[in-house]
């Protein structure tokens, strides 16, 4: 029976050795709690450290260590302490998660441990490999991964991934400081599907792709060579009813509460203070120093809440041995000591702070008995307690204020969504939520938790996973045209036994690659080699047919006596003879638009003006890729008014524009050539959309090839250039 097997850096649970023995605590944070229930319902297995170093096991224990692992059906994968040092505390925490929460100035960029995290997702490839079976699906999990889609991919082609980033993707502009941006995104497109939280990560992401790697992309596609990944956002939730219910739970036997034991105990004896809660792993990204800040703030503005309200603040310890987390911890510290100094009464302490982790009961506990929770996030990925908190409101009373820079503030419009930099605003939050009606409470918590149980972390994965089998079926449809073996074999079989043969080769993009300078891409001597024999077999016609200018192609193509057809068929060059106009056409309308063109090329840096006899292209391969397309649109609908009257055609080609007379392609020009002679092999080959013309005008037993996956009315697909001249050899030794 297939499986889902899930990966990600940390398993569910978390080995620890005492005294020979191993205990086992589940793990702290968004992923781990959220995936749980998934995992636990779906027949999976889930890949990932245990929170143990080689060398923190000893020998005797190994095995049991692995034992107590699969019991929970999870795989170790098994790390040591430098690969810790160097792939966790390294590059995942002091690299890419400062740098894709926008802390430039704590983002290290190291080689040592950018290699590190090679070696480890390597090693998580491994132990992914030796556990995949034929039909499984794979789903690897945030930053830490980036690179193992395409390591997986690469062993198995045939097996479906999905990818989920947990944190923010942040803009292009700070992405493009990463020296090894290019890694991680190739490592990323290996999955066939990839989700974030939002939109925003997931446009930050498809701008990073077209910009940095130069893919197609469009809308939620991109599209590679030989595969299409989809791109999407699905906002992760929780498991609400386990939350509703503990705390329904916890209502009933009210007097287990550890924080209103502490008020009986008279350890504070201000028992009517409204609590403010905030919980989270102590991280810089969470906004917990400015957030204490703003709370003191809001005792200087509003002195009349003193004593009438208490800050109560968990947070957990994350991430300690990096030295920036180190410094937090001191200054958060610090800032408690000096707040609660400098308002505390004998009677009132206006911060309670815990720094630790709580089990699931007293984390209900601070839920249910807080009236306020205020959790102000720089940046934060989703930030599931704000949901947490919501679901744990049994009576509906409750006040969420939430910084907007978590992406769950993007589902919570109900709640006081706030700028965490803007203490004024903070503030101000906590004064209304004090002071807010409960009809107005509950009718906020009323929509906020209709869409929090429907949009729960079942409905969550299943969205996931079942967008990730749709991707299956496209994949599909991928096979199902690109040529296969037995086809290309038949397609060799009829070149063999014709009696009168002709192929139609189109130029750039299919027999020479695209280069920055299009002047450069003359053809290599294997290229020219390889079309003279081809030429030069019996019955053997070859056109070369492209959109290029004929001085171009004449020069290029001068010692290989082939017929050539140029500007879409403006000009043709018989076997040994000369160029000839083929049209009878005008060229005065140039004067017109050649201006314009200019004017295009002075706003969009990159582009630039090709001229031809009879027709003018405005190239943008080389402009910023959003600006280009924005630009190529507005032109097109210039050129298009301006062309109706006057039996102009705008192509649109590959990063090129080309207006030219609109009775001029290249299916006219293929089917020209052919009219009247009976050749009973016929090829074509091109990449460009102004190649479909001849894939649509060429008879039905033509055999028809688009390079590259594009939409295409050609037969068959074949990957790229290098494919293309595997098919001429094959040619030419026929
Ligand atoms: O494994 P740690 O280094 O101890 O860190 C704990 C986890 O923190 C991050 O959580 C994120 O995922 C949450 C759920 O999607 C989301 O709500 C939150 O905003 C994120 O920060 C991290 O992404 C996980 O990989 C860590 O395990
Ligand atoms: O002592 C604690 C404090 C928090 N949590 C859980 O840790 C998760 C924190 O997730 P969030 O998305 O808010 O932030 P992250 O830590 O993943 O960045 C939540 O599910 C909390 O219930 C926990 O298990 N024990
Ligand atoms: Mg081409």
């Amino acid at each position: 029976m297939s499986k889902t097997i899930i990966i990600s850096n940390r398993l569910p649970l978390q080995l620890q050795i005492d005294n020979k023995t191993i205990k086992a605590t589940p793990s702290v944070g968004g992923l781990a709690t959220g995936m749980k229930s998934v995992h636990r319902d779906s027949n999976g297995i889930w890949i990932g450290w245990t929170g143990l170093t080689e060398e923190e096991i000893p020998a005797d224990l190994r095995d049991e260590v692995v034992e107590a692992t699969i019991q929970e059906q999870c795989v170790p994968v098994s790390l040591t302490e430098e690969d810790i040092d160097g792939f966790y505390y390294g590059f995942s925490n002091r690299t890419i998660w400062p740098l894709f929460h926008y802390f430039m100035e704590y983002t290290e960029f190291e080689k040592e441990s950018w290699q590190s995290y090679v070696t480890v997702n390597q090693k998580y490839a491994e132990v992914v490999l030796d556990n995949i079976e034929e039909g499984d699906t794979v789903w690897v999990h945030d930053y830490q991964l980036m690179l193992l889609p395409a390591l997986i991919k690469k062993e198995r082609p045939d097996v479906q991934i999905g990818f989920f980033l947990h944190i923010p993707f942040p803009s292009y502009e700070v992405f493009r400081t990463l020296p090894w941006r290019e890694e991680i995104l190739k490592g990323l497109l290996g999955s066939d599907l990839i989700g974030f939280h939002t939109y925003d990560y997931q446009r930050h992401f498809l701008s990073s792709v077209s910009r940095i790697l130069r893919n197609e992309v469009s809308f939620n596609e991109i599209t590679l060579k030989d595969r299409i990944v989809t791109v999407n956002s699905y906002p992760m939730g929780i498991d609400y009813n386990k939350f509703s219910e503990a705390a329904a739970k916890h209502d009933a036997a009210k007097n287990q509460s550890e924080l209103q034991r502490r008020l009986d105990l008279h350890i504070d004896s201000t028992p009517d203070a409204k609590m403010i809660l905030s919980i989270d792993r102590l991280d810089y990204s969470k906004g917990i120093a400015n957030r204490i800040r703003a709370y003191e703030y809001f005792l200087e503005k509003y002195p009349e809440f003193k004593e009438k309200v208490r800050l109560v603040m968990l947070a957990v310890p994350s991430r300690s041995n990096v030295p920036q987390y180190q410094l937090l911890k001191k200054e958060v510290d610090e800032l408690v000591g000096r707040i609660n100094g400098k308002f505390a009464s004998v009677s009132w302490t206006p911060i309670w702070y815990f720094y630790r982790s709580m089990p699931f009961e007293n984390l209900i506990d601070l839920y249910t008995t807080c009236e306020v929770a205020l959790l102000t996030p720089i940046r934060d990925g989703m930030n599931l307690v704000a949901k947490e908190y919501v679901a744990t409101r049994t009576d509906k009373k409750g006040v969420l204020i939430l910084s907007e820079m978590a992406g769950a503030a993007q589902e919570m419009s109900e709640a006081l969504i706030i700028n965490p930099n803007n203490f004024e605003e903070i503030a101000d939050a906590l004064k209304q939520a004090i002071e807010m009606p409960e009809a107005e409470q509950i009718k906020r918590n009323k929509f906020l938790q209709k869409r929090l149980k429907r949009y729960n972390v079942e409905k969550w994965a299943n969205d996931f996973m079942t967008s990730l089998r749709d991707t299956a079926h496209k994949a599909d449809i991928v096979k199902a045209i690109r040529m296969r073996a037995d086809q290309e074999d038949e397609m060799f079989e009829t070149y063999k036994k014709a009696d009168k043969r002709i192929l139609f080769l189109d130029y750039d993009g299919t027999l020479r690659g695209f280069v920055n300078n299009p002047e450069d891409a003359s053809p290599d001597d294997d290229l020219i080699e390889l079309v003279r024999t081809i030429h030069n077999q019996d019955n053997t016609e070859v056109v070369i047919i492209s959109g290029r200018d004929r001085h171009t192609l004449g020069t290029w193509w001068q010692d290989v006596p082939i017929t050539l057809i140029a500007e879409h068929g403006v000009w043709k060059r018989p076997v040994g003879g000369e160029w000839a106009v083929t049209e009878n056409l005008k060229n005065d309308w140039m004067d017109t638009v050649r201006p314009i063109l200019e004017q295009f090329v002075d706003r969009t840096a990159g582009t630039f003006i090709e001229e031809k006899n009879y027709s003018l292209a405005w190239h943008y391969r080389n402009a910023d890729p959003d600006l280009g397309e924005k630009r190529a649109s507005e032109l097109s609908n210039v050129l298009k008014e301006l062309s109706a009257n006057n039996e102009l055609g705008v192509l649109d080609g590959n990063k090129v524009l080309e207006i030219k007379d609109s009775t001029i392609h290249k299916g006219k020009a293929v089917t020209k050539h052919i009219f009247g002679k009976d050749y009973s092999f016929k090829f074509a080959i091109g990449d460009d959309w102004t190649d479909e013309y001849m894939f649509q005008d060429l008879p039905d037993d033509a055999f028809t090839i688009k390079v590259g996956l594009q939409k295409t009315a050609a037969k068959y697909y074949v990957d790229d250039t290098d494919r293309v001249r595997d098919l001429l050899k094959k040619f030419a030794a026929s």
